[in-house]
């Protein structure tokens, strides 16, 4: 029944798009169809992919990079100034200009971080809320932390924000709201290179290569992640990846950022995440992430000894420490009267003598170690984890409940007995209801970031195991000064 209403509503949705003239024609000069039933039909349709996010876009037919596949026009795009057209909640927010975009975005995230800084935020928003007449169950302050993490205003003006769906463009900060735009999923930027099968004839690699270089400027959030290498990207290839706001045909225009074969899922960047805050803002991770960073403890004076900015140094999801916490580690561990002599080297990433980096990869295997022993399991374990919520959520008897619980001590037993799973037939029940398939998501996206985690840090021990043993064996301590290629 619940899901015969959602298809309903979709179809309602798609067909209104299809009237305001959102248009999934590949030609941009054809004029919108208010009589068709729906806005999509000739590039895209609404599909399931369980192991993607779920509702998403699929290709009705093989796509082409580069070619236009949705266009959403501006007067389609939910904005603060659409909103403010509702005269009671604008000059209610007009009449609380202190509330700023700064001081809510940080509740959304200090939600879990900082509960302290939530709940002054609460306090000061209260007033409003209550003028604004709002039921009183939510202007509890449960209500305001779930709120928060969707919802956002803006420099005294508002900006009502969903913020998982929320999309950039250049009139407005708080961003706007896309309809059918905002059903694409995510795929990291960088990954198509990787991933794609191309069916097409093979692009000249080059210009492969510029295009995946890019980051491009789109955001669902309106955190604006565009990092552009200046000198590599052509401006076609530029135009042509993802989508944004194009002011000479008013609207929001999507492209395929790769070829797509027909029932392919089309997937969009919305920026360059690691997992941490794709959980953060989106509520997903991805398996095999190319921007996903580890992060590690480091004394306070390794930042201060170099001007790279702190996220910069962090190990890469294939366990490589990043230039600059190699660069930043090959300077600290060099005595302190010797370091001005190598501050260039170690600026242009020079490695600085076989001693130096023989003492920087085992100081970097040393804490990898030390974090990774802090953990209460270990890497095996959360892989057994994993499987057994996997099998939980699969609908199983008491019986094997109970068999399966019976394997756990640690965290799957104290999850089971604080949920009140350990009680046959009621446990089983309860283990069926949508809550506890919520509390058992969340579970498992936290146990599958820490063991992410884990994993890069034991690539890491890895991979710097074998550079002790390579400069071990050269036995040599004079100056080396190779290029780092990393
Ligand atoms: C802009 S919406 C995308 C459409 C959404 N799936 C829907 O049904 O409306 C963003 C949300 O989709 C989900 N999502 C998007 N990409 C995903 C992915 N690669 N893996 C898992 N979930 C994803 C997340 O819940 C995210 O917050």
């Amino acid at each position: 029944m619940e899901e015969e209403e959602e298809e309903g509503s979709l179809e309602s949705l798609l067909k209104w798009a299809a009237e305001i003239g959102i248009s999934d024609s590949p030609s941009s000069n054809r004029p919108p169809s208010s009589s068709s039933s729906s806005c999509l039909g000739q590039s895209l349709s609404v599909s399931q992919f369980p192991d993607s996010g779920g509702r998403g876009l699929a290709a009705i037919r093989d796509l082409r990079k580069g070619e236009l596949i949705l266009r959403v026009p501006k007067s389609a795009l939910i904005t603060t100034q659409i909103l403010l057209k509702d005269q009671p909640l604008s000059l209610s927010i007009n009449k609380h200009p202190s509330l700023s975009s700064t001081q809510v975005n940080d509740a959304i995230w200090a939600a879990e971080k900082a509960t302290v800084k939530a709940e002054f935020d609460w306090k000061e928003a209260i007033s409003l809320m209550k003028e604004l007449k709002l039921n009183r169950r939510l202007l509890t302050f449960r209500a305001w932390l779930w709120a928060s993490a969707s919802v956002k205003f803006d420099n005294f003006n508002i900006c009502l924000k969903i913020s998982s769906r929320t999309l950039h463009v250049p009139w407005d900060n708080a961003g706007c709201l896309c309809p059918v735009g905002d059903l694409f999923n995510y795929a990291a930027p960088g990954e198509e290179d990787f991933d794609s099968e191309d069916p097409f004839v093979s692009e000249d690699s080059s210009s492969r290569k510029n295009a995946s270089s890019m980051q491009v400027n789109f955001s669902w959030n309106g955190d604006t992640t565009e990092q552009f290498d200046v000198e590599q990207i052509d401006p076609n290839l530029l135009r042509l990846t993802d989508g944004g706001y194009e002011d000479n045909v008013s609207a929001y225009c999507f492209y395929a950022r790769r070829n797509y074969k027909k029932g392919e899922q089309v997937l969009l960047s919305y920026g360059t995440y690691t997992n941490l805050e794709l959980l953060e803002h989106y509520g997903f991770l991805l398996d095999k992430n190319p921007n996903d960073k580890a992060f590690i403890p480091l004394e306070p004076e390794i930042y201060s000894l170099c001007s790279w900015p702190k996220d910069s140094l962090y190990i890469h999801p294939n366990g490589k420490p990043s230039f600059t916490l190699l660069s930043a580690l090959r300077l600290w561990l060099t005595p302190p009267s010797q370091r001005r002599s190598v501050g260039h080297l170690v600026y242009s990433g020079s490695q600085l003598s076989a001693k130096n980096e023989i003492i920087v990869m085992g100081w970097i295997v040393k804490n990898c170690n030390v974090i990774l022993n802090k953990f209460v399991t270990s890497i095996e374990e959360d892989k057994l984890l994993l499987r057994t919520i996997d099998k939980m959520q699969d609908f199983c008897t008491p019986a094997e409940l109970e068999r399966l619980l019976s394997a756990f001590e640690g965290e799957a037993r104290v999850f089971a007995e604080t949920k009140g799973l350990i009680n046959g037939e009621t446990g089983v029940n309860l283990l069926q209801s949508r809550q506890m398939r919520r509390y058992m998501d969340r579970w498992k996206l936290a146990v599958q970031w820490r063991l992410g985690y884990k994993k890069t840090l034991a690539d890491c021990i890895a991979y710097c195991s074998k550079e002790i043993d390579k400069f071990s064996s050269e036995n040599d301590s004079t100056m080396i000064i190779t290029h780092n290629s990393m």
